[in-house]
């Protein structure tokens, strides 16, 4: 039914790239979907183009528009969220952070932001007429409903994945379509799980009951922890997260997942995108267990938290010692961004029987092998704050797990100390004596 719409709409990326403009803001990339041929077709036209600003953020594969420009004279990529290659081209000063909530993004979208051109890659169109978004569903539907132009490029090896709503775009809303042929996708290996790693999650798998439903974050230790849970006696788990990362299917391999004794969503294994092994990407692909939903459904405190028992896992770079977190920048360089880590500590939090976590590990080795604190006495000059204080529940490190809700500054910075690397202990309460939150003991 929808063949010839779609034969009309084909064009080849040089074609469709031709529509964007001298000053348009193009919503391009996420994760591990980046339209490769619309990227490479776009910095072919550097020369003619001026002030062109690209969106994006965790981006894990080579972007050719920035490679080709390294005056920033032609394009400008603004993060949602910083990957390793995005951290550079920061560094370079052609690239900035835009601070988010992860939850909010699609009203930034809808209410806030310019997007003229969406130009994005999906999975195969179906019989329907719908491209599924595939392994990034997150924010597109809602960019899209704003923007001048829509171009999709269809990549053959895209998973076409489940959802709940907003996980695909019809091609009533499509301008252009660019096929892209089998381009694979890129791969994030799961960082591998330090002893460290396993340490500290050995202090928050006893808090996992029966029955939970889990968030783990990026990095190795939850990561760590998701090989635990896997090999543990725990049963009936349920999944509700924004990052779909390969210790989930480890989880769902050993037996652990079954969804049942989620309040929403019941039986599926809801997530905003997903990135990993190609072994992970095969798991999505058609699976009727699992259900991507737009981040404002994943991430928003109020409904993530309508399941009971929902443990967040996440991690940070450094805490004050009144407990405030910081989990996107080291001063005021940045590092990654606030992501979804607030909406997971507030919705664990509000969740009946939920406990959110702050996962780090005492010390931070420099480029010199110095080892320094990541607990604090004041935070580093410049570094953002991801966590306000009020809103942190347990921290831990490998030397245990403290919970700071509702402790005076003295008890925080007692609990605190009390996780800190030995090392380090002794200049932590001078600084505590100095900051006025050490109590005298009798
Ligand atoms: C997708 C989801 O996560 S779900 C929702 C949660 N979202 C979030 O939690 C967002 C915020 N959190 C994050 O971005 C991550 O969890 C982090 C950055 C806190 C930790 O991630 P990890 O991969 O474990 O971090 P890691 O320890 O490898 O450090 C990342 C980089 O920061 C550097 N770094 C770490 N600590 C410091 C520090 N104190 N000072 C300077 N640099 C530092 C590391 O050297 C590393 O740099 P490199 O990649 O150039 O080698
Ligand atoms: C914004 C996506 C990544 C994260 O939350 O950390």
């Amino acid at each position: 039914m929808y063949e010839q719409e779609y034969r009309n709409k084909c064009v080849s990326a040089d074609e469709a790239v031709k529509i964007i403009r001298s000053g348009d803001w193009i919503e391009f990339a996420w994760a591990a979907s980046v339209p490769g041929l619309l990227d490479e077709a776009l910095a072919k036209r550097k020369d003619e183009l001026h002030d062109v600003n690209l969106r994006g953020g965790v981006i894990i594969s080579p972007l050719a528009c920035m490679d080709c420009d390294p005056t920033g004279e032609h394009f400008t990529w603004n993060s949602w969220h910083l990957g390793g290659r995005e951290r550079k081209l920061v560094q370079k000063g052609l690239a900035y952070y835009i601070p988010l909530k992860y939850s909010e993004l699609p009203r930034y979208l809808r209410e806030n932001v310019k997007t003229d051109v969406v130009a994005i890659q999906v999975a195969p169109m179906d019989e329907h007429g719908y491209f599924s978004f595939g392994v990034s569903v997150s924010h597109y539907a809602a960019a899209i409903d704003r923007a001048r132009a829509v171009i999709v490029e269809v990549n053959e090896d895209m998973p076409r994945t489940q959802g709940g709503y907003d996980h695909v775009v019809h091609i009533s809303k499509v301008d252009y379509i660019v096929e892209g042929g089998h381009r694979g996708l890129p791969i994030l290996p799961s960082a591998p799980a330090s002893d460290l790693d396993r340490q500290i999650a050995e202090f928050v798998l006893p808090e996992i009951t029966d029955g939970a439903c889990i968030q783990l974050g990026i990095g190795g230790m939850p990561n760590a922890l998701g090989q635990m849970i896997a090999a543990s006696d725990l049963k009936d788990l349920g999944i509700h997260t924004e990052m779909f990362v390969d210790g989930f299917v480890d989880m769902v391999e050993a037996g652990k997942v079954t969804g049942m004794r989620k309040q929403l969503d019941r039986g599926k294994i809801v997530y905003a995108f997903a990135a990993g092994t190609q072994k992970m990407y095969d798991f999505l692909h058609n699976n009727p267990s699992l259900a991507g939903y737009p981040v404002d459904y994943t991430n928003h405190p109020f409904i993530a938290s309508q399941n009971n028992q929902l443990i967040s896992i996440n991690s940070a770079l450094e805490i004050d010692l009144t407990g405030q977190v910081c989990s996107e920048s080291a001063g005021a360089n940045m590092i990654s961004g606030a992501g979804g880590q607030l909406d997971f500590v507030e919705a664990a939090y509000n969740s009946k029987d939920g406990k959110s976590f702050i996962c780090l590990p005492s010390t931070y080795n420099d480029k010199n092998g110095q080892a320094h604190s990541r607990i604090k006495g004041l935070m580093t000059h410049g570094s953002a704050i991801t966590d306000t204080r009020p809103t942190v529940q347990y921290v831990v490190t490998e030397y245990g797990k403290v919970n700071l809700k509702g402790l005076p500054t003295w008890q925080r910075a007692e609990a605190l100390i009390s996780i800190a690397h030995p090392d380090f202990r002794d200049e932590l309460i001078e600084e505590a004596q100095k900051l006025k939150i050490w109590r005298k003991r009798a």
